[in-house]
């Protein structure tokens, strides 16, 4: 289980996330949605403690996140994978910090995503940068798995293996939290969705609740359309 408590970030002008309590239980998968700026990034790296909170709490399974880090894997589009690398002597190097991070898997997961192992990263594409970075967090075997914008620049047929990749990885003991713009392939995925308002948390449901109502992610994202384009596209 993953508890925020009242968590908070702020930059410079109030900017960053306000107050954020939510629980995640093991299992789920939920999509963290929003405008640019919302404060999506800034949550998934308070989770990670890549930035210390201000006020509150985030406790992985009854302990502070930031002190079982071995069990948080974070795939970024931004990149955190070490470009003068190779594909395989990333995982190498990986396998080095994290006990439970497959190498086996890794080349696995690189050969299904159709990656040279012994390319370079620095000279791979964008999406093959995210090939490598959701390689070496589906191998590193989690419990937590945050993942920014993971679809971003992955083409159509990376985005379907990625999507069975990502529910073939989730088990009773994983929880995946994925932030992302990319609605189509968050609504194939998701049991949920929190949407972020101003660094605020604006709502949270299921995916069967949202569904029963009779929507989908674009009709109750609408609502999240600033009043000026509303009016514009009148
Ligand atoms: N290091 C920082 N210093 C100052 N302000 C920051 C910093 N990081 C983020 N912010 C601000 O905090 C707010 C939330 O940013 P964040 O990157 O979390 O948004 P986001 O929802 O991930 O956006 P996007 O969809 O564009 O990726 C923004 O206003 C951003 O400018």
């Amino acid at each position: 289980m993953l508890e925020l408590h009242h968590v908070e970030k702020l930059f410079l002008g109030d900017k960053g996330i306000h107050d954020i309590t939510i629980t995640f239980q093991s299992g789920e998968i939920y999509g963290i949605l929003g405008r640019n700026g919302s404060g999506k990034t800034t949550l998934l790296k308070c989770i990670l403690g890549l930035l210390e909170v201000d006020k509150g709490q985030i406790l992985l399974n009854g302990k502070p996140a930031c002190e079982q880090l071995q069990d948080i894997a974070f795939a970024s589009a931004d990149g955190s994978s070490l470009p003068y690398m190779k594909g395989k002597e990333y995982g190498q190097f990986l396998a080095q910090y994290y006990p439970s991070f497959s190498m086996e898997d890794y080349l696995h997961f690189l050969n299904r995503f159709e990656l040279d192992a012994q390319e370079r990263i620095a000279s791979l594409s964008k999406g093959g940068k995210m090939k490598i970075e959701l390689a070496a967090a589906f191998a590193q075997h989690a419990k937590l798995i945050l993942m920014d914008e993971p679809f971003t620049s992955l083409d159509m047929y990376a985005k379907e293996d990625c999507i069975h990749a990502v529910l073939e990885e989730v088990m009773e003991e994983r929880i995946l939290l994925i932030s992302t713009h990319d609605i189509a392939e968050i609504e194939t995925i998701a049991d949920g969705c929190l949407v972020l308002e101003n660094g605020r948390l604006a709502e949270v449901f299921t995916m069967d609740d949202l569904h029963e109502q009779g929507e989908d992610l674009k009709t109750r994202l609408a609502a999240y359309r600033p009043e000026k384009d509303k009016e514009n596209r009148e």
